[in-house]
């Protein structure tokens, strides 16, 4: 087994690890942890965690999942990272083409469309926009089209909550370097208690949106399902587009489709790019147990895991064009 497998989805990011290999949450600190093993620079690098399965895998029953964000904070609900997490089953577990999956923002259905390409769907189900839920304060809600201020600029921003909160910025523009000026800004805004992802939205026709993310918890993203999700709704929302919308990001396009009560679902690929042991050195750093088959001095441990994984997402970037 794996000390951790790396999957990406349109450039977003994810390092899957196993409890029973590296019991995160058994640490004395795993926001520290999830922090260290996801810094590009002192440890493995990803965009967050997926930690699971949480217990036993039982037939008939949801598979438990735990999310952190790269900043080591709790991450709700990751629409890619329950692709990924589905993939990642299906690949190291037997996992079924139909999985339901348990987070700390309820009970997700994720259906393996094609096991080869990597692409999975998501019910990301129906967004709440009431500014008790999402959570917003000193913004009435349902908070659709709201000033907020930023910096001095009054922004007119959509807010919701699709497993986390998001909020979403229409403009006639957008670009990385407006994601990297003003979404620190308003992920940290004090109208949002427990932050919010950021999306800077131009609307391209009555299908097609395209958003620069910035994350709570990670930062910039090359792509962002459940940001994604968000932009789509919020753009329904506000009657710009119809039932199916195309959502361009850098790393790509991901397939929304929001149906007549305003349920969400995306489908996409995910693909893995790497499967490791951590050193032993980071292992001790981490204060977790050494194992026996994990490499001593770089040297690859011979591979014992049989269900060697099969699916790869051909040219990822942008396949759901
Ligand atoms: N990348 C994720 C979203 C992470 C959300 C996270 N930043 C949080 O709000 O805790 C996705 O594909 O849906």
């Amino acid at each position: 087994m794996y000390d951790f497998v790396k999957y990406q989805a349109l450039g977003n990011d994810y390092l899957v690890i196993d409890p029973q290999r590296i019991d995160l949450l058994g640490l004395p600190s795993t926001a520290q942890a999830a922090r260290l093993l996801c810094d590009r620079h002192f440890g493995v690098g990803a965009d967050g965690i997926l930690l699971g399965p949480v217990g036993a895998v039982r037939d008939g029953e949801p598979v438990v999942l735990h999310a952190f964000n790269s900043d080591g904070s709790v991450c709700g609900r990751s629409a890619n990272g329950l692709r990924i997490f589905a993939l990642y089953l299906s690949q190291y577990h037997q996992g079924a083409r139909d999985v339901l999956i348990r987070t700390l923002a309820g009970d997700t259905a994720v259906r393996i469309e094609d096991l080869d390409e990597g692409i999975a769907r998501v019910e990301m189900g129906r967004p709440t926009f009431e500014a008790a839920d999402i959570p917003a304060q000193d913004l009435p809600g349902p908070v659709v089209t709201r000033p907020l201020d930023v910096a001095g600029r009054q922004l007119q921003v959509t807010c919701l909550n699709n497993g986390n909160p998001h909020t979403v910025v229409p403009l006639p523009e957008v670009s990385a370097a407006l994601a990297h000026e003003l979404g620190p800004l308003i992920a940290g805004h004090p109208a949002f208690p427990e932050r919010t992802n950021v999306q800077f939205m131009r609307v391209l026709d009555r299908e097609t949106v395209e958003i620069e993310i910035w994350e709570r918890g990670a930062g910039y993203a090359l792509a962002s399902g459940s940001s994604a999700c968000a932009a789509a709704s919020a753009a329904h929302a506000l009657g710009l587009v119809d039932h199916a919308v195309r959502v361009r990001m850098p790393g790509g396009v991901f397939e929304t489709t929001i149906d007549a009560q305003g349920a969400v679902t995306l489908s996409g690929a995910s693909e893995q790019v790497a499967a490791g042991f951590l050193a032993p050195r980071l292992r001790a750093h981490l204060g977790l147990p050494a194992v026996p088959d994990a490499p001593a001095t770089g040297t690859p441990a011979p591979h014992t895991d049989t269900s060697r994984p099969t699916a790869r997402a051909s040219a990822a970037r942008g396949t759901a064009a």
